[in-house]
């Protein structure tokens, strides 16, 4: 059967599964494209990594080369049919041992008898095959030993040329085996003198090969070792034959067997999952007639398959890490973000390493930093949005704790701040550490830094707020004490309350000033920042004093203040019991010294801080200024006038008395009315009455109410009278009450009437 180019094949034939077979480089020597999808889907090796061995069979057409083959290794390579013997194989087929992981490459035959002018095929596939072979079994008839041409020695010629182009460099380290399969051996000549035969033309055709410079005296055992094996005849002596094949088929499937063929040695590092990319570029390599650079084809390939591994790993990469963009964003700061973006991240890697490190070291070391650095640089993004969020976290923390223990009365800024500080900056750090992945250069040093300043920032701002509040609760405790102590000392004014106020006023202030420096301490304030406190306080305290004076000593109200102090001197004695003025009680003296006293209040004050207190403001208060004193004297004194008139006034009244001699005159002309009272018990008990009364209200001092009584009784009684008249007279009408009035006055009532 003839098969056309580069033809597939995986058909069942008479009931049994034929075992899938390529043509990997066709009749016109194209390389195929199912390469890859027959390595992992029919032949399951693409995860084999080197685990793995290729066999070529190399030989004359038609010497039997696929029937040794399927014998071998259970292939279905197309077999020549006995009656037509043309040529069968056509390029080179593929196929999978069966249950071997070996390869196996049935190439076309290299006497090309039907080829004509494409004669240089041999050397296309003896290089491809060299490049990707462990193992080349040389196929020939035992007649053909020791016949140059019958015995392919011109193939083995460019066999040995190939090899030193292609592995002059791996001399000694790794070699191809040249497995020699005598067919049709009879037996007549033993195996050992077709070897010995075999070995001295393959010396022979090695001394002929031109050595490349510097290899000259290189040995064929650099690079081959070879092995020898006869088969009987296969149509005589099938039987032979069968056990035979078995045999042979033993060194290549039991690797206990000592004639084992598949060496490490023999390996030519190519991976199974990159094996398709490798093989066609070594055809397109060879196809181009371009030197066969075996370490830069494998270095291409491991930079290509280095890099098909990686965009693998790193789209299943980038799938996991998808979940983390939004939150971040969304500024969340996401937990046990570190260990899985480690986790995601050395998966990719491990996944990579697994299939990329079977490649090229070189290009592998290189790949594997590329990918290292991709992943990490895309993680990178979310390192930075979880630092900012972080940030952002601890900041939150840090003024929430702040305000927090604000909040309370007794607090110590500094160690609040301090606190609140070390939790944030705590938590940023814990968090910061947690998302610098190995294998990485990241620093969180830059964003603490920032984060440290912030916070110094606000505790700056903060400090500034607590030291206002501070100085303003201390200010309201100033005012209230001096509202209490001085106003008690302005409200019972003596001439001494003076220098009572501004001693109470010191000691206040000092005390406050104690307060607010100790406070001050715990805000870490400066020296300067003190002593400027210290200085507004006395500034305002200054001023809180300044205005409870200015309040007590508004003139009303100082007024007030003398005048009480005046009556109290003047109208109370001693005891605090009103006086009663007597005639003989000498009015003036008390009088004048209670004013003076009063009046003393008014001295010049000239309340003030010690001179040597350095004060930049108006350190002194002038309480009563000339024209002030001058003002209010007068006003008090016409106050106190009216006291000293009214005092008068009820001393003359109990001193208008009739003279002695005028009640004897009247007790004379009275005698009688005098008796009658007496003796009549209705007159002594009215007399006596209105006697007491009278004396009651003389010692009560009443006769002022008593006055204002009678005289309210008075006009009472008029008002009445008037209302009894007026309703008299609209009542009667008017022309009679004027006829009336002009009879009683003689007049005529008409003139009367017109006036
Ligand atoms: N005498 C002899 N004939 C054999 C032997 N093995 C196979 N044949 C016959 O040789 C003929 C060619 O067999 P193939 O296996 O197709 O040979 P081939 O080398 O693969 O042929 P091409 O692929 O065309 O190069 C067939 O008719 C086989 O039956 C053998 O050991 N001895």
């Amino acid at each position: 059967m003839t098969v056309g180019p580069n033809q597939t094949e995986t058909n069942v034939v008479n009931g049994n599964q034929k075992l899938p077979r390529l043509q990997i480089i066709d009749g016109s020597q194209n390389f195929t494209n199912d390469l890859q999808r027959f390595m992992k889907d029919e032949w399951h090796l693409a995860d084999h990594g080197f685990n793995y061995n290729l066999v070529a069979v190399f030989g004359s057409q038609s010497t039997g080369k696929s029937t040794l083959l399927n014998r071998l290794f259970g292939t279905d390579f197309d077999v020549m049919s006995e009656t037509a013997r043309r040529q069968t194989t056509k390029g080179i087929w593929m196929s999978r041992g069966k249950d071997m992981d070996v390869l196996i490459m049935d190439v076309e035959g290299t006497d090309g008898r039907e080829r004509g002018e494409d004669q240089d095929f041999e050397r296309k596939s003896a290089l491809f095959s060299m490049a990707t072979s462990n193992v080349i079994i040389v196929n020939l008839w035992e007649h053909q030993v020791g016949l140059y041409n019958g015995a392919n020695m011109g193939l083995l010629k460019t066999v040995f040329e190939v090899n030193l182009q292609l592995f002059q460099a791996a001399r000694g380290k790794e070699k191809t085996l040249l497995f020699f399969v005598v067919r049709d051996h009879v037996g007549t000549t033993p195996l050992a003198n077709l070897s010995a035969t075999l070995t001295a033309d393959l010396e022979r055709i090695w001394d002929g090969v031109a050595k490349p410079e510097g290899l000259e005296s290189c040995k064929i055992g650099d690079y081959f070792d070879t092995m020898f094996t006869g088969l009987p005849h296969k149509v005589l002596l099938p039987e032979k034959f069968d056990q035979e094949a078995i045999k042979l088929r033993e060194r290549f499937t039991n690797p206990n067997n000592k004639d084992f063929v598949f060496k490490p040695n023999y390996s030519k590092r190519v991976p199974a999952d990159g094996f398709h990319v490798y093989a066609g570029g070594i055809w397109d390599q060879i196809m181009a007639n371009k030197d066969l650079d075996l370490p830069t084809q494998q270095e291409l390939l491991a930079q290509y398959r280095c890099d098909e591994i990686a965009s693998v790993a790193f789209e299943a990469f980038s799938a996991k890490i998808k979940g983390f963009r939004q939150p971040i964003e969304s500024g969340k700061v996401l937990e046990d973000l570190g260990p899985q973006m480690e986790e995601i991240r050395n998966t990719a890697i491990k996944h990579f390493d697994k299939d990329a490190s079977r490649y090229h070291a070189e290009v592998y070391k290189r790949k594997r930093a590329e990918i290292l650095n991709k992943t990490n640089s895309t993680l990178h993004v979310f390192y930075l949005g979880q630092l900012k969020n972080l940030t952002k976290k601890a900041l939150t923390t840090f003024k929430t704790i702040v305000q927090e223990r604000l909040k309370g009365d007794k607090y110590d800024f500094a160690e609040v701040v301090m606190e609140a500080r070390q939790k944030s900056e705590g938590l940023f750090l814990e968090g910061a550490k947690a998302i610098v992945l190995t294998e990485t250069d990241w620093s969180y040093d830059e964003d603490y830094y920032q984060l440290q300043e912030e916070i110094s920032e606000i505790a700056a701002r903060s400090r500034v707020e607590e030291t206002k509040k501070m100085v303003k609760a201390l200010e309201k405790s100033f005012e209230n004490q001096v509202n209490e102590h001085i106003g008690l000392y302005l409200n019972k004014p003596s001439p001494d309350m003076w220098s009572k106020i501004l001693t109470k006023y010191k000691s206040i202030r000092d005390s406050i000033e104690d307060q607010l420096l100790k406070k001050a301490k715990s805000f870490n304030s400066t020296e300067e920042e003190n002593s400027q406190s210290v200085h507004n306080f006395r500034k305002r305290s200054w001023q809180i004093l300044r205005k409870k004076i200015d309040d007590e000593v508004a003139d009303n109200v100082f007024l007030l203040k003398l005048r009480e102090r005046f009556e109290e001197k003047f109208r109370y004695d001693d005891a605090g019991v009103p006086k009663v003025w007597k005639p003989e009680d000498d009015i003036d003296t008390p009088f004048r010294k209670a004013r003076e006293e009063a009046i003393e209040l008014l001295s010049d004050v000239d309340l003030g801080v010690s001179s040597d207190e350095e004060m930049d403001f108006e350190e002194t208060l002038v309480v009563f200024s000339e024209t002030r004193q001058h003002d209010l004297t007068t006003r008090f004194k016409r106050e106190s006038d009216a006291f000293y008139l009214e005092a008068k006034r009820s001393v003359v009244a109990t001193q208008a008395r009739i003279p002695v001699y005028v009640y004897l005159f009247m007790l004379a002309l009275g005698w009688n009315e005098l008796m009658s009272i007496l003796f009549s018990p209705t007159y002594l008990i009215l007399f006596s009455f209105i006697g007491v009364l009278l004396t009651v209200i003389y010692y009560l001092n009443l006769f002022g109410p008593l006055e204002s009584f009678i005289r309210l009784v008075v006009s009472e009684f008029l008002g009445l009278g008037r209302e009894k008249v007026t309703g008299y007279i609209e009542e009667k009408g008017y022309p009679k009450v004027a006829e009336r009035v002009a009879k009683i006055l003689g007049e005529d009532p008409k003139k009367l009437k017109t006036n």
